[in-house]
């Protein structure tokens, strides 16, 4: 199936908006995880397998329509450096993802035995649809010093050399049973190039969406535009969604419009909750400027502005997966009007 189609197949079995789950690390660490360590959220597939399959099914209770991986920082370089040997690297990199379709099938199983959980459109009734998303953070990620949101990787990064860096978690997530790729937090356009080029060479058979970081709302990270940067995405045959992600709230309208200005694809937001990462100390410290929290009543506008799935990123939780599910499909809550209004 072309990748388009199998998103736009998807959006339009969810009403035509689809929820993404929330801060996955965050929720790990809201479960007591201390994840200052060089794997970040990935040193729990070695750790606490179990307790990642609990947070994506805590996600898919909450109302989730893509769940996203335990992947964003397991890479086989990283696991080498730990002491892993390469065929433990690979299989802990797969095993991100049968724990994601573990949890959905424990998921579904359950909505069968006891009461369903039912999508009313007209007179049909279905279970709710729900993705795997195999993450991919950037090499940014991989270096653990906060890079994803600096995007400066020095003068003497190629694209050749991010190719080779990403190739084979590329490919071993492409077979890996999950429904897509979510390269996130890109910092920059050099990288959104070479994940590209990688998809076209290596032939990657299933969609991907690519989701940028920004911190002014007019460029990615690194400073290059986020109108080059979302071409780059449109001209990937293989790229079904483009958007923003771990992103201020206050940032993410703008970013929409740009967005839809060079794409028609499908456009997928999911921003922290404001607050800025240090990366010496691997916390986030409350941001000077407008407090971004209750981010969840912006997401009427977003809506209008031209996106279609919407979740959160770092810092946010299940309950404001529970409050984007409830504002998109709950016609009746209040919190609708609320968001329409502002
Ligand atoms: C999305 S950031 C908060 C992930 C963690 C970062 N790469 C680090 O290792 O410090
Ligand atoms: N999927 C990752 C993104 C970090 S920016 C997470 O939620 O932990
Ligand atoms: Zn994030």
């Amino acid at each position: 199936m072309e990748p388009s189609v199998l998103v736009s197949d998807f959006l339009a079995k969810c009403g035509g908006y689809a929820v993404v789950d929330g801060g996955f690390a965050t929720e790990l660490e809201r479960h007591g995880q201390n994840l200052n360590d060089p794997l970040w959220s990935a040193k729990c597939l070695i750790s606490s397998p179990d307790l990642v399959r609990r947070v994506h099914l805590d996600y898919l209770d909450a109302g989730a329509n893509v769940i996203i991986t335990a992947s964003y920082q397991a890479t086989i370089q990283g696991f080498e450096a730990k002491g892993l040997s390469r065929e433990e690297a690979e299989t802990l990199i797969r095993r991100s993802v049968e724990i994601a379709c573990e949890a959905r099938q424990i998921y579904h199983d359950r909505c069968t035995k006891d009461s369903w959980d039912f999508l009313h459109s007209e007179n049909i009734t279905t279970r709710r649809p729900v993705l795997v998303a195999a993450s991919v953070g950037s090499y940014g990620a991989y270096l653990a010093d906060g890079s994803e949101y600096t995007g400066n990787y020095g003068d003497s990064m190629t694209m050749e050399k991010l190719k080779d860096f990403h190739r084979r978690r590329v490919q071993i997530l492409a077979k890996s049973g999950a429904d897509l790729i979510a390269f996130e937090t890109i910092p920059n356009k050099l990288e959104a190039q070479a994940y590209a080029e990688l998809l076209e060479e290596e032939g990657i058979d299933i969609p991907a969406w690519f989701s940028f970081s920004s911190k002014d709302g007019v460029n990615v990270v690194s400073g290059d535009s986020i109108s080059e940067c979302a071409s780059v995405a449109d001209s990937c045959k293989q790229v079904a969604a483009v958007g923003i992600n771990c992103t201020p709230p206050r940032f993410i309208h703008g970013l929409i419009l740009s967005i839809r200005k060079v794409t028609d694809k499908p456009v997928v937001i999911y921003p922290n909750s404001g607050e800025t990462y240090d990366a010496e100390s691997k916390q986030w410290v409350k941001s000077s400027g407008e407090a971004d929290e209750d981010f969840v009543s912006y997401v009427g506008k977003w809506r209008d502005a031209g996106a279609s799935l919407f979740g959160g990123c770092c810092r946010t939780t299940p309950n404001t997966i529970r409050a984007i599910s409830r504002i998109l499909f709950d016609k009746s809550s209040l919190t609708l009007s609320k968001a329409e209004d502002n």
